[in-house]
C-alpha cells in the first residue's frame, strides 16, 4: 500500500495532472490518498467523485506585488493551514507528499520538509511557479514538463513532459467544421466575447465555447455555450482545431491530443508565463500564438481555415502521469 499526501489545485492546471499520476499509480500498487484542497475551490467539487480523503484548507493566494498590507493577512492564513497540515500528516502518516503546485503546495510542502518524508514536485509550466521553486531546494525529486523549465531549478530536475488526464465520456463527432473555444479552468471573457464575434463571421462553422460561467455576449447557432467541460479529451480529439489561452496543462493537453490551435495567453499571469508556455504550440509547429493586442478578427479567422484544413492525426504519445507514477511507486517500494 503506498499512502500519499497531495496538493495541487485552485485551477484545473494544477490539479488534472495530479490526478493524472495518482490514476496511473493506482495501477501499479494499492493507494491511500490524502488530498489537501483549498475551500471552495474547483478541487472540492471535482474530487467528490474519487475515494480519496481530503482536508479542505482556508487559504488564499498571495497577490502581486508580493509587498501588500493584504499579503500580510494571506501569510498569516497560510502559517495558521501549517498546524493543520503539520497535525493531519502526522496523523495519516504518508509514505511520500506529492504536488503540483499554486499555493496550496506550500503549507504542505514546508510540513514534508518538518516531518521528514520524501517530497516529489511537479510543475506544468515553462516558468515555475513561486510554490514549486520554494520547495524544490529540498524535493526528493522535480518533474518539469519542458526542457526549458530547468534553468530555472537550482538542482537536477526530470524533463517527463506534463501528465494529463484522459477524461473520456462520448465519442464525439462533428458534421461542420468545429472550433473548440476554452478560457482555461476558468474561463476567459476576452475568448467568450471572441467567441460571439467569430461565430457571426464564420457562419458555416460550428463553434463550442467553454464559458467558465463568465458572460457571453451574444446568442448564436453555430455557438454552443457549455458553462464547463467534464470529458476534454473528447473534444479535444474531435474539432477541427482550438483557440485557447496558455495555460500550461491546456497547451500540454493540445499537444498531447495534437489539436491544431490558436493560443491567445492572458496577459495578466505572473511573469507572462502563459506566453513561454503558448511558443511550444509554435515550436511544435501545431499553430498559433497571438498576442491580445494583435488579435485581429479576419487574421484569427484565415488561422482558423487554415488549421481546420489540416488533416487531424492522432500520433501515439506516452503520458507523462506514467513515468511520474512509476518514480513514485520506486520511492516507496523500494
Ligand atoms: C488563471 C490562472 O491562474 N491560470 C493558470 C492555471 O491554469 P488554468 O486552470 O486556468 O489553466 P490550464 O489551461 O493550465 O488548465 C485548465 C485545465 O482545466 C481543464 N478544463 C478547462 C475548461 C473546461 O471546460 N473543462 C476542463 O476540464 C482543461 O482540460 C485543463 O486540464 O494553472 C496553469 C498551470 O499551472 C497555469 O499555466 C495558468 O496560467
Amino acid at each position: 500500500m503506498i499512502k500519499i499526501a497531495v496538493a495541487g489545485g485552485v485551477t484545473g492546471g494544477h490539479l488534472y495532472p495530479a490526478l493524472a499520476v495518482l490514476k496511473e499509480l493506482e495501477k501499479l500498487a494499492p493507494i491511500d490518498v490524502l488530498y489537501f484542497t483549498v475551500s471552495g475551490k474547483l478541487e472540492e467539487k471535482v474530487l467528490k467523485d474519487y475515494n480519496y480523503k481530503t482536508v479542505s484548507l482556508k487559504i488564499q493566494g498571495l497577490k502581486r506585488p508580493i509587498y501588500s498590507i493584504e499579503n500580510i493577512k494571506r501569510l498569516f492564513k497560510i502559517f495558521n493551514a501549517n498546524n493543520l497540515v503539520l497535525r493531519e500528516l502526522k496523523k495519516f502518516k504518508p509514505n511520500i507528499v506529492f504536488v503540483t503546485g499554486g499555493y496550496v503546495s506550500y503549507p504542505v510542502g514546508i510540513a514534508a520538509k518538518k516531518l521528514k518524508i520524501p517530497l516529489f514536485i511537479q510543475e506544468q509550466n515553462v516558468i515555475p511557479g513561486l510554490a514549486n521553486i520554494k520547495l524544490s531546494s529540498f524535493a526528493k525529486k522535480v518533474f518539469v514538463s519542458f526542457e526549458e523549465s530547468k534553468k530555472y531549478f537550482q538542482r537536477d530536475v526530470v524533463v517527463t513532459g506534463n501528465p494529463i488526464l484522459i477524461r473520456h465520456k462520448e465519442n464525439l463527432n462533428f458534421e461542420k467544421k468545429t472550433v473548440l473555444i476554452v478560457g482555461g479552468s476558468g474561463g476567459s471573457e476576452f475568448l467568450n466575447s471572441l467567441a460571439c464575434k467569430l461565430s457571426n463571421k464564420l457562419k458555416d462553422y460550428h463553434f463550442i465555447l467553454s464559458s467558465g460561467k463568465k458572460e457571453v455576449p451574444c446568442k448564436s447557432e453555430n455557438l454552443t455555450i457549455l458553462d464547463y467541460i467534464e470529458n476534454m479529451s473528447d473534444y479535444y480529439k474531435a474539432v477541427s482545431c482550438a483557440i485557447t489561452r496558455g495555460g500550461a496543462t491546456t497547451v500540454s493537453e493540445l499537444i498531447f491530443f495534437d489539436t491544431p490551435s490558436i493560443i491567445i495567453p492572458w496577459e495578466g499571469s505572473t511573469e507572462a508565463h502563459q506566453i513561454e508556455n503558448a511558443k511550444q504550440i509554435e515550436k511544435l509547429g501545431l499553430g498559433y500564438v497571438i498576442r491580445e493586442k494583435d488579435a485581429n478578427i479576419v487574421e484569427i479567422i484565415n488561422k482558423i481555415i487554415e488549421l481546420s484544413n489540416r488533416e487531424r492525426k492522432l500520433s501515439t504519445k506516452e503520458n507523462p502521469a506514467i513515468l511520474i507514477a512509476k518514480e513514485i511507486k520506486n520511492e516507496v517500494l523500494k
